[in-house]
């Protein structure tokens, strides 16, 4: 039986989080972005300044010439380069994307997107005939910093990918093995948000997988709209058309995280969020409709690569999960674009019961666009913070700190 809430600020404040003393650039989440194309280089910097803004600790991004100019000039904190080889908590693939093509992409960017996506889809073998054809060099070198913040095992893993390379430099089977081992292992202690042009893709090499890969499809979040997740349905053995999946998505967004064993993100409105790990589904009814407008999901992909870097570690650890963590996503992009439009309705609506009879309707805001979404992150955050769900989180914090453990995970602010 499907399990149904509203996504509210009490269920996602968890996923919300200050620094501490004891934190740096790489334990507030390193998150990596695969995004744009020639044709589409603005989603590439749409999507790197959400991930700047929601407080990862460090965004890197890899992708052609025309996005990484325009994000040098936008946002220079933004690291160029990322590569198997650097050390990220999590990867954003596809906002921007036509498809995913060595036409495209360019052969370097085809090769690493194909081998990320077959491996969090739990199909490894999948990109070696993907890259048929496609004579990829060894991966970049000029992004090796960052390495001694992960364990020394997956450091292990990035030496052997660094040093074996892209597939076709693993020539004999002995080293191909090796190569997939290391990719089976990098994908299962970091996090995948799959977006636009690589969600087709995706789908194929998921809907083809060996069962016994499935595990590294719970690290997934995939963000379809409505059209998209047609394709990845269809893709899946189901014929279903955009109107079809819009006139019912709750049941097409269980059906297709069923097929994929993934978190999806059924994009619209409302915004569904299924897990079918938990058969858990959440909505998300609130957000102002001035959002509807082209490039808010780019936004949106940024915005949860860089929550699910910041939350890696206690995923890891099962202290929170995968859905959470996107229905956070959600959650703040829908507030940050009510503050951005200036609709009261929304955000009042997002933070308190909406249910109660005492909100009255107040202006409905005024238009928006993307970016102003990504610049109204930080605001939306800030809220997040101070509401009252995220004061009793502290406190439980704080009670399991004076139960027994260190005072020196706290916050500066609670100790
Ligand atoms: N600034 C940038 O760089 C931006 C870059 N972006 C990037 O662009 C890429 C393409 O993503 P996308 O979402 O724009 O187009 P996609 O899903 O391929 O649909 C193509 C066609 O499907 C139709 N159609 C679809 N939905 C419909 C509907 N509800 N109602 C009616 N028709 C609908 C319609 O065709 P029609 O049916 O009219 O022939 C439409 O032309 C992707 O990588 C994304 O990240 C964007 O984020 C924008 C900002
Ligand atoms: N009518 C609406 N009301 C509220 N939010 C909407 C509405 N229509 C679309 N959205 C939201 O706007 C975003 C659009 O994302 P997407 O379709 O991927 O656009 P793009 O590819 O141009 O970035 C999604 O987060 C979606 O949930």
């Amino acid at each position: 039986m499907t399990m149904s809430d509203r996504v509210a600020v009490d269920r996602i404040a968890r996923a919300v989080t200050y620094p501490g003393p004891g934190d740096s650039k790489y334990t507030r989440g390193v998150v990596s972005l695969l995004t744009g194309s020639a044709r589409y280089p603005g989603a590439a910097l749409l999507g790197v300044n959400a991930a700047a803004r929601c407080g990862a600790g460090y965004v890197r991004y890899e992708g052609p010439a025309a996005a990484r100019d325009l994000i040098l000039l936008r946002r220079p904190e933004v690291v160029m380069g990322a590569s198997l080889a650097t050390h990220t908590d999590s990867w954003v693939i596809g906002s921007g994307f036509p498809s995913v093509s060595s036409r495209d992409l360019g052969q370097e960017d085809y090769a690493l997107a194909v081998q990320l996506l077959a491996s969090y889809a739990g199909n490894p073998d999948y990109w070696e005939g993907s890259l048929d054809g496609c004579l990829a060099d060894g991966p970049k070198d000029d992004c090796k910093d960052g390495l001694d913040a992960h364990p020394k095992e997956a450091q292990e893993d990035r030496s052997r990918v660094r040093s074996e390379g892209h597939p076709e430099g693993a020539s004999c089977p002995g080293d191909r093995l090796a190569l997939h081992n290391s990719l089976r292992h990098l994908v299962k202690g970091t996090y995948c948000l799959v977006d636009a042009g690589a969600l087709d893709f995706f789908a194929q090499a998921a809907a083809n997988r060996p069962l016994t890969e499935a595990d590294s499809l719970r690290h997934v979040v995939v963000t379809p709209h409505a059209g998209e997740a047609a394709s990845m349905l269809t893709i899946c053995g189901y014929g279903v058309t955009r109107q079809e999946v819009e006139s019912a998505p709750r049941k097409y967004a269980k059906i297709l995280a069923d097929e994929l064993e993934c978190v999806v993100v059924l994009k619209g409105s409302p915004t569904i969020i299924y897990d079918s790990h938990s058969s858990h589904e959440l909505l998300q009814l609130e957000a102002t409709h001035w959002l509807a407008t082209a490039g808010t999901g780019d936004v949106l992909a940024g915005l949860l690569g860089a929550l699910l870097a910041q939350n890696a570690s206690a995923m890891n650890k099962g202290d929170l999960d995968t859905q959470t963590v996107a229905a956070a996503g959600v959650f703040l992009h829908s507030l940050a674009a009510a503050i951005a439009a200036g609709d009261y309705n929304s955000q009042k609506a997002l933070l308190t019961d909406p249910t109660d009879s005492r909100i009255h309707p107040m202006p409905a805001g005024h238009p928006i666009c993307a970016m102003d979404v990504a610049q109204t992150l930080p605001a939306a955050i800030g809220l997040v913070l101070d509401s009252d769900w995220a004061a009793l989180y502290r406190q439980s914090v704080i009670d399991n700190a004076a139960a027994g453990e260190s005072d020196t995970d706290l916050p500066g602010f609670l100790r």
